[in-house]
């Protein structure tokens, strides 16, 4: 079942270019015919031409061997580039479809995921597929050719010897059949044991300072000790498996070749086969174990193969958001409003929302304020379609956000979350994220409205210097105003600030939050924040008070009303 679907699946990614499919697989064929023309020229050679003094024969079969072998080249390099181009095609293809896939995925997933195993996923399982659709199947098809062909060439000059040699080859088999499953089954065990490895490898390196920082090594050492352990373990099995189906292979090899030799020898003895005859016959059998033993190979290849396949379909079919894909739903290129009504939510049994209505209109600051935990980030999970609503209903432009594309959705709200996002390049591509529209002076735009431009602009490689991994190169409050920047650079119609300004020097704060007050243009605003000196401009401030919206009103009337925020205020400020 597993294997239709694969095979489905890459007849369907093929299908697009199968003029060069076919070009290709003909031109491997031709190759595969060239190569086994050479030895049966070497037979006529030797029976025909040198015991009989024929110089002007012999000198013809060279001609014919030479032109045989350099067409046989020339197809072969012609398949390989033709091959290589598809095999490309094939990679880019699927690896983009993974990527569009997880980026509509839900919390739930994004939580749950192991990053090192899907990025061995994406490099090494779409590129094993790739092998095996490209090269393997056609090689396969291309053997199976040649050896029907070489079968009758050998029984025709001694079936008697054939026989035998066929006798032996279903030994070789069964016995290599045995060892397939085995690889197969420890090539699982490996896969999964490197996939952890890999995992945590991948968060150190990424953290490495805040590792030696935090002072967390010593535990991490033991945790990697015990991985790298059963890796190694299942790297020592696995190499011990392929090593003893390889000396199977060479011991079996070997069999049958002192077989023709001993068997033939009689024959020749016998009268009734040539010594061009042996010769030729036992390069051709060497050819015709070749093929027989890379389709048993193949056979691994496509075991191997097949469990790449599975983690890509993990990927590719694991349940989109709500069950529905995008193309199903309302496309949105501009988010006026935002209407939670009575919305209640929990994560697994954690009642994290009850009953909370608020409403965001556009070109208007609004500000989530409550203790930790009290569900603010939440409110902007639901809003991303990260987690579906328990009860209740949220209108994106009075429509259900249920029925909204959750990628247009994703497209239209920009999230500063307090964990920044930065990546190892300079601070002008940090910013534009490859976007061909944003202008320099867009950027410079957003870096005085972050209160960055001085600061950028006494750098000596100015928008051109490299920040390093995570930005490790600038402070904590730097990161977090490049990444408030970008936000604003995004064509986003709602920008959430969650806790984006926590790092910050609270005049500094107080800037940034006058000059995003001039520049919201038709956005909608939503601030979370602790310190309520952050929010006091807002329009309106929603305060959560354990699930629950307690208050809600501008910073003036809230601290008229004398309750949970005025006091919240005074505590803070
Ligand atoms: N993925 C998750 N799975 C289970 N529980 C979660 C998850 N994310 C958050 N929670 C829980 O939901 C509650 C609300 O979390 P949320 O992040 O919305 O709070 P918050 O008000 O933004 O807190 P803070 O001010 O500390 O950032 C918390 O008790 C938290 O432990």
């Amino acid at each position: 079942m597993n294997r239709t679907h694969m095979l489905k699946a890459i007849i369907h990614n093929f299908s697009k270019h199968k003029s060069s499919f076919l070009i290709a697989s003909l031109l491997l064929l031709l190759s595969s015919f060239f190569s086994v023309l050479t030895p049966y020229f070497i037979m006529k050679i030797l029976d025909e031409s040198i015991p009989f003094g024929e110089w002007s024969s012999l000198l013809g079969y060279i001609a014919l061997a030479f032109i045989a072998t350099f067409l046989n080249n020339l197809t072969k390099l012609l398949s390989d580039y033709v091959f290589s181009k598809l095999a490309r095609t094939f990679v880019i293809n699927i690896r983009s479809r993974c990527i569009a896939h997880l980026q509509q995925m839900n919390g739930e997933y994004y939580t749950h995921i192991n990053s090192g195993d899907m990025l061995k996923t994406i490099f090494e399982d779409i590129e094993n597929i790739q092998q095996t659709a490209t090269y393997s199947f056609v090689n396969f098809a291309a053997d199976i050719l040649i050896s029907v062909g070489m079968l009758f060439f050998l029984g025709w000059l001694q079936p008697e010897l054939l026989m035998g040699l066929l006798l032996l080859q279903v030994f070789v088999f069964l016995g290599q059949k045995k060892f397939n499953r085995w690889v197969e089954a420890q090539s699982i065990s490996l896969r999964s044991a490197s996939g952890e490895l890999y995992s945590l490898i991948q968060e150190v390196i990424s953290n490495l300072m805040n590792f030696v920082v935090i002072g967390v090594n010593s535990l991490f050492r033991e945790k990697y000790m015990k991985l790298e352990k059963t890796n190694a373990k299942q790297q020592i099995k696995t190499q011990l498996v392929f090593s003893l189906s390889n000396g199977f292979l060479q011991l079996s090899g070997m069999i049958i070749t002192l077989f023709i030799l001993g068997y033939g020898g009689y024959k020749v003895i016998e009268g009734s086969l040539t010594i061009g005859g042996l010769i030729t016959f036992n390069v051709y059998s060497q050819r015709l174990i070749a093929p027989i033993m890379r389709a048993s190979q193949f056979q691994t290849r496509l075991a191997g193969a097949l469990a790449s396949w599975q983690k890509i379909r993990d990927i590719l079919e694991a349940p989109l958001n709500w069950g529905e894909s995008d193309a199903m739903l309302n496309k949105c290129s501009s988010i006026r409003s935002i209407d939670f009504q009575n919305v209640t939510f929990q994560y697994d049994d954690k009642l994290v929302l009850s009953k909370v209505s608020m409403q965001f209109e556009s070109k208007k600051i609004y500000a989530i304020v409550g203790e930790s935990g009290s569900g603010k980030s939440t409110i902007t999970y639901l809003m991303l379609k990260l987690w579906p609503i328990e009860k209740g209903n949220i209108l994106v432009n009075g429509t259900s956000i249920n029925r909204i594309s959750t990628t247009d959705l994703r497209q239209q709200i920009a999230v500063v979350s307090q964990n920044t996002l930065l990546f190892n390049d300079t601070i002008y591509n940090n910013l534009a994220l490859g976007s061909t529209t944003i202008t320099e002076a867009d950027v410079m735009e957003v870096l005085r409205i972050v209160e960055l431009y001085e600061f950028v602009m006494q750098l000596p490689q100015q928008l051109q210097t490299e920040i390093g991994e995570q930005g490790i190169r600038i402070s904590g409050g730097q990161r977090q105003r490049l990444s408030i920047a970008r936000a604003l650079l995004r064509p986003a119609s709602v920008l959430i600030l969650d806790e984006a300004t926590s790092m910050l020097d609270p005049i500094t704060e107080e800037k940034i939050m006058f000059n995003l007050n001039q520049h919201i243009q038709d956005k909608i605003v939503i601030v979370i924040a602790h310190r309520l000196r952050t929010v006091v401009s807002s329009h309106e401030i929603y305060l959560l008070h354990e699930g629950r919206l307690a208050e809600r009103g501008n910073h003036e009337s809230l601290l008229a009303g004398k309750k949970q925020y005025q006091a919240m205020f005074e505590r803070t400020v």
